[in-house]
């Protein structure tokens, strides 16, 4: 048997006196890509982060390629967060120079050939990129770490639907399907349907279903969205 990719076991998290996630459990053992789909507060950023390492778990263990997860874990991970996490003072060939400098798994080349791709202004300051821009080099930065995980908080959040489909294109066309494993939180499922491979559906911080979109259709005859409805509603 193929060992998991990543493991949770039991994994419940609470925040003072706020339980975000309770007794999680599923494996993921086949690379390609994953969607954590729920509403907001289901639990999905929390879940990303314990599975980063960023966030310790109140119960229960997590295991990326057979390792308990820990903060030192980020060198088998890549993690792309909601938040605004550029150095708005740098340019973006000051950036990509950065990444480089600090994470030896980071690939300049595939950086400046997607940045270049993407017709983005190399010598243009983060600070004064268009807001769909800057998300496109977040991402851009993230997919160039050769590490067999990654995980993607929202990446599509806020911006328009146009962006968003371009967006979700180009980060399909830069996993290496095969090799990686792309783990990507959303509530709009209907625009991310196209390109999963598996769904984990989350509700009040409970994990509801975690199966191939392949499998979906072949034993309930249903599409994401329509598993969707009938699981979380
Ligand atoms: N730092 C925190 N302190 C207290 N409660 C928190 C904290 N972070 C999250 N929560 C709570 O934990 C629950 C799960 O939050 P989480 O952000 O993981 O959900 P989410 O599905 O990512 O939501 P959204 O789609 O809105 O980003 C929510 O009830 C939220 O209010």
């Amino acid at each position: 048997m193929t060992p998991p990719l990543i493991k949770l076991n039991q994994v419940s998290k609470k925040y003072l006196n706020q339980t975000a996630l309770t007794n999680i459990t599923f494996q993921l053992t086949k690379s390609g890509i994953y969607g954590v789909i729920g509403p907001n507060g289901s639990g999905k950023t929390t879940l990303l982060k314990i599975m980063a390492g960023l966030l310790r778990s109140s119960k229960g263990t997590v295991e990326i390629m057979e390792k308990p997860v820990t903060r030192l874990s980020s060198q088998h991970i890549a993690f792309l967060s909601e938040a605004d996490s550029l150095y708005s003072f740098q340019t973006v060939n000051q950036m990509v120079d950065f990444c480089h400098n600090v994470m030896p798994d980071f690939s300049k080349d595939k950086a400046l050939n997607m940045i270049q791709s993407l017709n983005i202004e190399k010598d243009k300051k983060i600070k004064h990129l268009s807001k769909g821009n800057r998300a496109r080099v977040k991402i851009v930065l993230t997919l160039s770490r050769q590490v067999p995980v990654l995980l993607m908080d929202e990446p599509l959040s806020g911006l328009d639907p146009l962006v968003r489909e371009d967006i979700l294109r180009m980060i399909v066309m830069n996993v290496d399907v095969e090799e990686q494993i792309l783990v990507l939180s959303t509530h709009e499922v209907s625009e991310v349907e196209p390109f999963l491979d598996h769904v984990i559906f989350m509700k009040n911080g409970t994990c509801l279903l975690e199966k191939s979109v392949e499998q979906l259709r072949e034993e309930k005859g249903q599409s994401v969205v329509e598993a969707m409805r009938e699981v979380l509603s």
